[in-house]
């Protein structure tokens, strides 16, 4: 498996809940709040769930999710794209969201995946610290490496809240980032079919 989309985590040395919670209640003393008040009574129980919800990626396995395909395709072989899938994940240097869509597309090669399961690994990955970078890498590459498809063609259209809350303060930009495998990577002829299909 390539590197790139194999786990990264060290599952041992994880604090317990409590801690975490304890974790919360610094944060909220550090901003300047009153921990004793009744509207944050239960914010370190919420913020808590709330990260293992949003965090879940980590304890989820795209290799996994990637496993059930289907042999029957009654003869198609050509690009199988779902788009404007929506996700959020999280920045890893700020810690705050990453909004936007991504486009999959693959060529199958006698196999397909269920269409969920494309939606699935956006989840996987993008439930974890991110840059837009890795995150779209890992999922044409998670792709690739479950299917062996002819090629698999990611983009991402996303805006990073860590450029429009602070910072430098860009609301509504967005970042594109592209990758490519098989024969989106060496047929500038299927690249420019993935693009019209999204732009279509
Ligand atoms: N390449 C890339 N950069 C990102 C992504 N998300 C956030 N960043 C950038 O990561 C950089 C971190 O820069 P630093 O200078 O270490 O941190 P900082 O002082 O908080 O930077 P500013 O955001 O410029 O205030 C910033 O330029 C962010 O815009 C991403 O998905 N990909
Ligand atoms: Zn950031």
């Amino acid at each position: 498996m390539d590197a790139i989309v194999k786990k990264l985590h060290d599952h041992d040395n994880r604090p317990t809940e409590a801690e975490a919670e304890e974790a919360v209640r610094t944060l909220l003393r550090f901003i300047g709040d009153d921990i004793g008040r009744e509207g944050l009574r239960d914010t370190p129980k919420r913020v808590v769930k709330a990260y293992k919800e949003m965090f879940a990626g980590y304890d989820q396995d795209a290799e996994e999710e990637l496993g059930r395909t289907f042999e029957e395709v009654a003869g198609y072989d050509d690009i199988v794209l779902v788009k404007d899938i929506p996700f959020f994940s999280h920045c890893e240097h700020h810690m705050v969201p990453i909004i936007g869509k991504a486009h999959v597309a693959y060529l199958p090669d006698g196999k397909v995946l269920g269409l969920s399961k494309i939606a699935r690994v956006i989840e996987i990955y993008g439930r974890r610290l991110q840059i837009q970078e890795t995150l779209t890498a890992q999922i044409a590459h998670g792709i690739d490496d479950a299917l062996h498809p002819r090629g698999v063609a990611v983009m991402i259209e996303a805006e990073h809240m860590c450029m429009a809350m602070r910072g430098i303060k860009k609301q509504g930009s967005t970042t594109i980032t592209t990758s490519f495998t098989g024969a989106f990577k060496s047929d500038p002829h299927e690249q420019v079919r993935f693009m019209t299909l999204i732009r279509g």
